[in-house]
């Protein structure tokens, strides 16, 4: 049997015990399900208040049921939602029937994504907006989810496909039209302009991706330094709890601690690390040689330091000097001058709170550059990316090549429309498939 002549169910929704909790079904047999659980099939997209039961007549729940008849439901085939109450008890006899029940099974991660992409009911972008909008942390990251959701690359895309169709189609009738000679100016002219277009456009939304792709993934910020300078103090601070244990003891931390911040919409990623200095204590030495290691790969690392201590430079990462417990009455102060004087300097008391607004406005500024502006950016994983630039690059090509033969154009312009055509998902993917809807949740 095809999988996909099999009925899936799964959670929808999130952790149980919860008010209500849905439970979604797709497939040809929902419906005959849904028949035995409710005792009857309700009225198309109308919220229905049923007793769902058991084989044998036993009560499981006074739950809403919908019933989406496809293909006009969200997979494109029958799909059934059961609003229950969300324990775990209701959630365990429901799946215990619901096994049971022929041809149904529980959904493999992202099954239901995948059943609507190849109903053709989304486009692959539209299938990694999903996924992006699920995983969702900070208020920008949502918007831009949701405009690849509501399928903003995939439209450009499909409209970039159809104008190298028609350039292809214009050399083409020129291949044809001029067996003997060479094919007609007035043909390849229009030809080349469109696709002198379309490039500058594929172009132009390229340049603009790494801030999106950026976005996905937030900004990470190291809190280093030498040992009981604060980083522990100050990253409780920044995290507004208690996620590290902060001690007079030099040496507490040794693990990297991660805590994901929202900064004014901004996904940001501060992470603790061991005080660096000199030991013979070989779990301590771990602890530095992984703060060392994380400071490198940082997007930006604040040196944390009591007084005149200097920051350990980095390498192609930018340092801000913080100067901690500025509440001590031994504090000197700016006076020292031992900053570098590129680099900003900060002077703050983590255990009083003192000088952490100006901390945290330079921080929501420095994430304002990083990312810049995402508004335009449509591109948000390497998998689009790569396909883009491989049509711009084979929309390149064609272009050189329509001097050296009309044919030969033509075919650099059917290799950009593959592309064009893999990035929809409508072109041999399935191995791309495989690895995109696995990192789906079950239920989606
Ligand atoms: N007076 C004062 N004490 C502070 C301040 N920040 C941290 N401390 C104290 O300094 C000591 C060390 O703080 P931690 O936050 O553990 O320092 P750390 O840099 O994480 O230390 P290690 O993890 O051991 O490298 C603790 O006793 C804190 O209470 C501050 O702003 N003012
Ligand atoms: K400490
Ligand atoms: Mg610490």
């Amino acid at each position: 049997m095809h999988p996909r002549d099999q009925t899936i169910f799964a959670l929808s929704s999130g952790r149980l015990p919860s008010a209500i909790a849905i439970v979604r079904l797709s497939g040809p047999h929902a419906g005959a399900a849904l028949q035995t659980l409710a005792g009857k099939i309700p009225p198309a997209r109308m919220a229905t208040r049923v007793m769902l039961r058991e084989h044998q007549g036993e009560p499981i729940d006074d739950a809403v049921v919908l019933w989406f008849p496809g293909p006009a439901s969200a997979t494109g085939e029958d799909v059934v939602e059961l609003h229950v109450h969300g324990s775990r008890a209701v959630i365990a006899t429901l799946f215990s029937v619901l096994a049971v029940t022929p041809q149904l099974r529980p959904a493999e991660p992202g099954e239901f994504t995948r059943r609507a992409f190849e109903n053709g009911k989304i486009d692959l972008t539209e299938a990694e907006g999903l996924d992006d909008l699920i995983h969702a942390d900070t208020d920008r990251q949502r918007r831009q989810a949701l405009r690849q959701l509501t399928g903003l690359l995939g439209d450009r895309a499909r409209s970039w496909r159809e104008q190298i169709i028609q350039a292809a189609a214009l050399i083409e009738a020129g291949i044809d039209f001029a067996d003997e000679g060479d094919v007609p100016a007035e043909l390849i002219a229009p030809a080349l302009s469109r696709i002198e277009r379309l490039l500058t456009d594929i172009q132009s939304v390229l340049s603009a991706q790494g801030r999106a792709e950026r976005l996905r993934d937030g900004l990470t910020v190291v809190i280093a330094g030498p040992p009981n300078a604060g980083k522990s103090t100050l990253m409780n601070q920044l995290a507004q709890r208690e996620v590290a244990i902060v001690s007079p003891h030099a040496g507490t931390t040794r693990d990297l601690i991660e805590v994901q911040l929202d900064l004014e919409g901004y996904p940001v990623t501060v992470i603790d690390t061991a005080g660096i200095r000199e030991t013979n204590d070989p779990v301590e030495q771990e602890g530095v040689r992984r703060a060392r290691d994380r400071a490198a790969q940082a997007d930006l690392v604040l040196w944390l330091a009591e007084d005149d201590q200097v920051a350990e430079p980095q390498e192609d990462v930018p340092v801000w000097l913080v100067r901690n417990k500025i509440d001590l009455p031994t504090f000197e102060g700016v006076g020292t001058g031992l900053a570098p004087s590129e680099s900003p300097l900060f002077e703050i008391s983590a255990r009083s709170g003192e000088g952490l607004p100006a901390l945290l406005k330079a921080l929501v500024g420095f994430a304002r550059d990083y990312f810049g502006s995402t508004e335009s950016g449509l591109i948000t994983r390497e998998r689009q990316r790569t396909l883009l630039s491989e049509t711009a690059a084979a929309l390149r090509r064609s272009i050189a090549a329509v001097n050296l033969g009309e044919e030969l154009a033509a075919e650099e312009l059917r290799i950009a429309g593959l592309a064009l055509g893999r990035l929809l998902g409508r072109v041999d993917v399935e191995d791309v498939l495989d690895v995109i809807f696995r990192e789906f949740c079950v239920g989606k």
